[in-house]
């Protein structure tokens, strides 16, 4: 099987190859990471209805946690998605419609019919975003174990995050295998489905073989390993985004990469292979979020220094696309 290692530089230059087996690409295909994510970008034209660029779905929200689904739903609209609807618990609703009127909100995630009140809704959706603000309520859980075999069979493309990863650590049969699913682990989430999916502690966090190991006992699925460089794998190969962003580590920075990573994975899916040079279109929309997060906390701790926070990141979010993706 081929594997590569291939970091890339803030200019989109490949650096090193760390290793490489029959690979089926070339170095040359790496050259510009950059361009294979504006090769996704929909163009804007006159000619679009509203919700063409994407329709997202964000399933998070509950009691403790309201901006968590807040900041992954605002992220994908500013990136450049038409439409995100919040399912959330009944109690956070109110609280998700006050800070923001861009967000369609469904208080339904808490009920006793919420797959079914999901499930109305899938076929007008894109992409979902699972576990942002979730919290970790066993009846909320079941409920979005339905909802993932429900976006399964649709073969809508989920994104997993935060608590949702909490679930897929129970139950990791619930996602091996789908091709769709991309996994966005924090340090302490990735240690968690480590011990799940391969039942050792994790030994080499933040190496390019643990990313690269644990999406293949995953089936293949794309796993994004956030940290002091992000590792993404899709266990065939491992990128590495080093975009500079900053020291300040306020919450809420995975909330953004999820919500724009929910846009970019639909973008990226219909574009195709064929827009991606071969690469996994999943692949390449997660180092785009990724650098595009980066980006934010850069230009963001330039303004603010140490008082940054999240709200000043999603700010960035329409400049930093453009100076990172608009040609
Ligand atoms: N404003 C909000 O509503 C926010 C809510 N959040 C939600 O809070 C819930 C719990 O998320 P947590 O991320 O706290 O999950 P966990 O409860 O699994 O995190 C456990 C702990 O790990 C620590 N940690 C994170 N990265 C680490 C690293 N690189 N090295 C060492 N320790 C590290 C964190 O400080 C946290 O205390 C989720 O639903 C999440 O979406 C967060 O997204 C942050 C913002
Ligand atoms: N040490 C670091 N240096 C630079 N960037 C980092 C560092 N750690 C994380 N990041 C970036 O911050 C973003 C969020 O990663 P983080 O590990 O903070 O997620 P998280 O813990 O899930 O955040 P949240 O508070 O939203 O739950 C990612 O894009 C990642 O690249
Ligand atoms: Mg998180």
């Amino acid at each position: 099987m081929g594997v590569r290692s291939v970091a890339i530089s803030a200019c989109g230059r490949v650096l090193q190859r760390a290793f490489s087996l029959h690979s089926a690409h070339s170095t040359k295909d790496m050259e510009n990471f950059f361009q294979l994510v504006r090769n996704i970008v929909p163009a804007l034209t006159s000619k679009k209805h509203k919700g063409q660029d994407g329709r997202i779905g964000i399933v998070g929200g509950c009691q403790e946690y309201t901006g968590a689904p807040y900041f992954a739903g605002i992220s994908a609209l500013k990136v450049g998605a038409d439409l995100t609807h919040v399912f959330c618990a009944r109690e956070a609703a109110p609280v998700i419609k006050s800070y923001s009127p861009e967000l369609i909100v469904h208080p339904v995630l808490d009920s006793s019919n919420a797959v079914e009140e999901v499930e109305k809704w899938l076929p007008r959706l894109h992409a979902l975003v699972v576990g942002p603000g979730l919290g970790r309520d066993d009846l909320l859980l079941n409920n979005v174990r339905g909802i993932l075999e429900a976006s399964k069979a649709r073969d809508i493309p989920v994104v997993i995050d935060a608590d949702g990863l909490w679930l897929i650590a129970q139950q990791p049969a619930l996602i091996h295998n789908y091709q769709k699913a991309i996994l966005t682990p924090n340090r302490v989430e990735f240690g968690r489905l480590w011990e799940a999916v391969l039942n050792s502690p994790v030994d080499t966090q933040g190496h390019s073989d643990s990313v690269l190991k644990l999406s293949q006992a995953l089936g293949n699925i794309t796993v994004v390993q956030k940290g002091e460089h992000d590792l993404i794998s899709d266990g065939q190969q491992v990128l590495v985004c080093s975009q500079e962003g900053s020291s300040r580590r306020c919450g809420g920075q995975g909330d953004l990469l999820s919500g724009s990573l929910g846009v970019m994975a639909h973008w990226a899916l219909l574009a195709g292979p064929e827009r991606t040079n071969g690469f996994s279109p999943l692949l390449v929309a997660a180092w785009g979020a990724c650098t595009l997060t980066r980006e934010c906390n850069h230009q963001a701790f330039q303004k603010y220094g140490r008082s940054t926070t999240t709200t000043d990141m999603i700010a960035e979010v329409g400049p930093a696309f453009s100076k990172l993706f608009t040609t």
